[in-house]
């Protein structure tokens, strides 16, 4: 078995919704991001990296490169998939957590869990999306911005 965990964070700035677990969530911000700024699948790419000891997610898909300019994250997941596959594991549980005060993401955790789920190539009961607000404290708590933390755990396929 190995363990992993991952961390993302992204600034809000000019648009009408986040991608989060590649859910379009409406809301009256955007997220500044070479990509589409999914921290959700971001800190769960990370968290699959780190299991794999296999760097992160820059290393894999580096900001200096114009093509992942707007990328949908998902492709960042499957991708991590497949590394997980053919190190010969496969995902036993993700549990993520959003963090910050709004856009309220637990009317979305069942599309995202359906997304992730899809991606991972695992039972949908094998991912945990929750959210949390840190009580108007900090960064996150003046609305500048949403992180995600994730934890996997990687059984032998
Ligand atoms: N962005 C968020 C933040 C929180 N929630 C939900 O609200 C509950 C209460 O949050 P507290 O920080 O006050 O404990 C939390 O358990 C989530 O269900 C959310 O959906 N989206
Ligand atoms: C996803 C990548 C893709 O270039 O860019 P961003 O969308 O800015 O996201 P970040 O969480 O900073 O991770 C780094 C990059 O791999």
């Amino acid at each position: 078995m190995r363990i992993g965990s991952g961390f993302d964070v992204h600034a809000f700035a000019e648009g009408d919704h986040v991608m989060l677990g590649g859910v379009r969530v409406p809301h009256h911000h955007g997220l500044a991001a070479h990509s589409d700024g999914d921290v959700v699948i971001h800190a769960l790419c990370d968290a699959i990296f780190g299991a794999l000891a296999l760097g992160d997610i820059g290393t894999h898909f580096p900001p200096s490169e114009a093509r992942w300019r707007g990328a949908d994250s998902r492709q960042f997941l499957r991708h991590a998939a497949a590394l997980m596959r053919a190190q010969g594991y496969r995902l036993g549980n993700a549990d993520v957590t959003v963090i910050g005060e709004a856009p309220k993401v637990a009317p979305h955790a069942a599309a995202m869990r359906e997304n992730l789920a899809a991606d991972l190539d695992c039972p949908v009961s094998a991912i945990s999306v929750k959210a949390t607000t840190t009580e108007k404290l900090g960064f996150l708590g003046r609305r500048e911005g949403l992180a995600a933390q994730a934890s996997v755990l990687l059984e032998r396929a």
